[in-house]
């Protein structure tokens, strides 16, 4: 149907960034009306003619999954990658067994904490194949009333050939293909053949993506925050952007070791930091700014407390890293409508001090965490890294610009910027806290009228 609200003119009408935030329940529609999907938009026949899909997650609620497909979709061939271990993957097998035309894949998980936090969707139509790589569990309250980030890829037209089938300029393919393959599985041998064999020379965005290990050498700059630091070397902003503050927005943060130079704001910053050709380290390191709701954001979200209970940052991390407590600024999204639907996207980018540009913009599954996104070990020899995780660069000369002006403060331009936030960034005041999810808080009641009493 031609009407606005058929996913195929929500997704066209987004075009070439292809950005957007899940809808939310409870909000005016006009912040859902436009640059906002929802699952089923994104499983709907308008995209296209599925074939068969693979979801790769963490939480994975599969008899809800199975309702988000239409109907005429809901027995094609469903592969499911999740990392679960023990008694979780046993639960998964109890699960998937109930469905004929679900397979699961188990992620190797090797080493200690890590898990698989990627959250990306690969449709196979008749024609040709979707990528969708987002911020969303496959749950129903991940996609009821928060603040969630999707990018999905133009229709890529499937050959006959792997000749014809190109890659992008920024290896979108190439990349892709790297990722599936750091699986070892032989599960994605068929997966990365029709991969191969589709077009994708429309991608416009890099992959970001992690996978568990300890990379050395060339693998370095593959992976983590090091593979940001290598394409923003060879494509970021320039020099002028300097003085540019850095942003970390996410709803979870791992502990960042006893002082701010050891990770956040020493090679995680450098990383983030980093402008072409020019050297980050070599002169004063940007201010570091960082979105994270406060306890009274979670308070006053449409969920209340068990907004927090998807915000899971640990006191026993927190008192060990108050030097966290100058990074911090408020979630806040007047300009989405979303200042009350809690942040599960995970974003990172550059801003003008003033908000109106911003000089590259990520939007990824890593939180703020050494395990996403690397940590060096062996004197910088070797970046550790524990989880699976992926998300997109986008990039201003991939759009035929020098910078991204932010929708915010350009409505009009169709290559403004949909931030999912406001810019700039609104810092704490003294007494506001970060939201830790497992102390009580029996001060103020939250919008439903209920305290949190975690135990
Ligand atoms: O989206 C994810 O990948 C993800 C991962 N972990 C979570 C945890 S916990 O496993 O860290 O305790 C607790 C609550 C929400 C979580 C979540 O949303």
């Amino acid at each position: 149907s031609s009407s606005r609200s058929d996913p195929l003119n929500i997704i066209e009408a987004c075009q070439p960034l292809n950005f957007l935030l899940t809808k939310v329940t409870g909000i005016q529609e006009k912040y859902n009306r436009s640059g906002a999907v929802g699952i089923k938009d994104l499983l709907s026949p308008s995209l296209g003619s599925l074939q068969e899909s693979v979801q790769f997650n963490y939480m994975i609620d599969i008899p809800w999954l199975v309702q988000q497909y239409p109907p005429q979709f809901r027995s094609k061939p469903l592969v499911i990658v999740h990392g679960h271990q023990r008694q979780a993957k046993m639960d998964m097998d109890v699960a998937a067994d109930h469905y004929k035309h679900i397979k699961l894949v188990n992620a190797k998980l090797e080493i200690m904490y890590g898990t698989h936090h990627t959250k990306m969707m690969l449709l196979f139509y008749d024609i040709g194949m979707r990528v969708v790589i987002h911020t969303a569990n496959l749950i129903e309250k991940d996609w009821h009333q928060k603040t969630q980030g999707v990018w999905i890829s133009p229709m890529f037209p499937k050959c006959k050939t792997a000749s014809d089938a190109k890659d992008s300029s920024t290896n979108f393919k190439q990349d892709l293909i790297q990722y599936m393959e750091a699986y070892r599985t032989p599960h994605f041998k068929s997966w990365l053949e029709k991969i191969k064999l589709h077009d994708m020379s429309s991608a416009k965005v890099h992959i970001i993506a992690s996978v568990p290990g300890r990379h050395i050498g060339p693998a370095k700059q593959t992976w983590g925050h090091f593979k940001l630091r290598k394409i923003l070397r060879q494509l970021g902003p320039g020099n002028s952007c300097k003085s540019w503050p850095v942003i970390g927005q996410f709803s979870s943060i791992g502990s960042m070791g006893p002082t701010k130079e050891s990770w956040v704001y020493g090679e995680f910053t450098e990383s983030l930091a980093t402008t072409k050709d020019g050297g980050a380290s070599l002169t004063m390191k940007p201010t570091l700014k960082l979105i994270y709701p406060s306890k009274d954001n979670v308070r006053t979200s449409l969920e209340g407390y068990p907004a927090g209970g998807s915000l899971p940052y640990s006191i026993k991390t927190a008192v060990k890293q108050q030097y966290m407590h100058q990074f911090w600024n408020h979630w806040k999204s007047e300009h989405r409508g979303r200042s009350a639907a809690c942040p599960h996207i995970k974003t990172y980018t550059r801003s003008h001090p003033d908000g109106t540009s911003i000089a590259w913009f990520a939007v990824t599954s890593a939180n703020l965490s050494k395990a996403a996104w690397g940590a060096l070990e062996k004197k910088g020899q070797q970046l550790m890294i524990r989880s699976y995780e992926i998300g997109v660069l986008f990039l201003p000369q991939n759009y035929g610009l020098e910078k991204f002006k932010t929708l915010e403060h350009a409505s009009e331009d169709p290559l403004a910027f949909p931030v999912p936030y406001d810019l700039p960034p609104t810092h704490y005041e003294k007494s506001d806290r970060p939201w830790v999810w497992d102390i009580p808080y029996m001060d103020k009641p939250d919008t439903h009228g209920n305290k949190w009493c975690p135990q």
